[in-house]
């Protein structure tokens, strides 16, 4: 696992997600990094929900599992296009990618009391475009799958 997060080399101004920004201390903060042996192929975070994550007692609000595939997505597509074109993440000009579609599946229930972890894997790749498929596990069982469309982001959002 390279050692720093994608998120933690975006600028400071585009550091306030409250999925992933390391700038928000109310957010979930959730860092991405390649995984070992993967670079520019896979992707891998965790996260451990907090016991108010309740959707039913004992298992995880789906809509906090949305959450970290949207931001392991959007991560993902940044660091790929970077990997791509030999660019280091956080370089000038800065490429972010934000979400223009996110189809997820819920595949079974998400036990709160476990640590997750998200794996994301790239069907398209293009500079203004990746799609990232991403599974959610806990203890090796698939709970949640799903494609994060992200598009590079508009100068606009500036
Ligand atoms: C609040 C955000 C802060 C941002 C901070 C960023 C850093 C932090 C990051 C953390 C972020 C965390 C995550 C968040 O919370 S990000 C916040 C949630 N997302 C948004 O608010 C995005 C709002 N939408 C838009 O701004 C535009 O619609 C975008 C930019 C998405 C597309 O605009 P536009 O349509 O003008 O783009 P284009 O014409 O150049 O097309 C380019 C390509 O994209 C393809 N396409 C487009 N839409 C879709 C679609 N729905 N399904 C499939 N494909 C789609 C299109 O066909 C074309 O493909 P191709 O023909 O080349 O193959």
């Amino acid at each position: 696992m390279s050692k720093i997060a994608f998120q933690d080399c975006y600028i400071q101004s585009l550091s306030h997600c409250y999925g992933c920004g390391k700038n928000n201390p109310e957010g979930h903060q959730l860092k991405s990094y390649w995984l070992d042996n993967y670079e520019g192929s896979k992707t891998i975070a965790h996260f451990t929900p907090k016991p108010y994550h309740t959707a039913i007692p004992g298992f995880v609000y789906g809509g906090l599992l949305a959450s970290l595939i949207d931001c392991h997505g959007t991560g993902s597509a940044a660091a790929v296009v970077h990997y791509k074109n030999n660019l280091t993440i956080g370089s000038d000009p800065t490429i972010r990618f934000v979400t223009a579609a996110l189809n997820i599946n819920y595949l079974a229930p998400t036990p709160i009391d476990k640590q997750l972890e998200l794996v994301g894997e790239f069907s398209q790749v293009k500079d203004n475009k990746v799609i990232v498929d991403i599974t959610l596990s806990t203890n090796n069982v698939i709970c949640v799958k799903g494609e994060v469309v992200a598009v590079k982001m508009p100068a606009t959002f500036k």
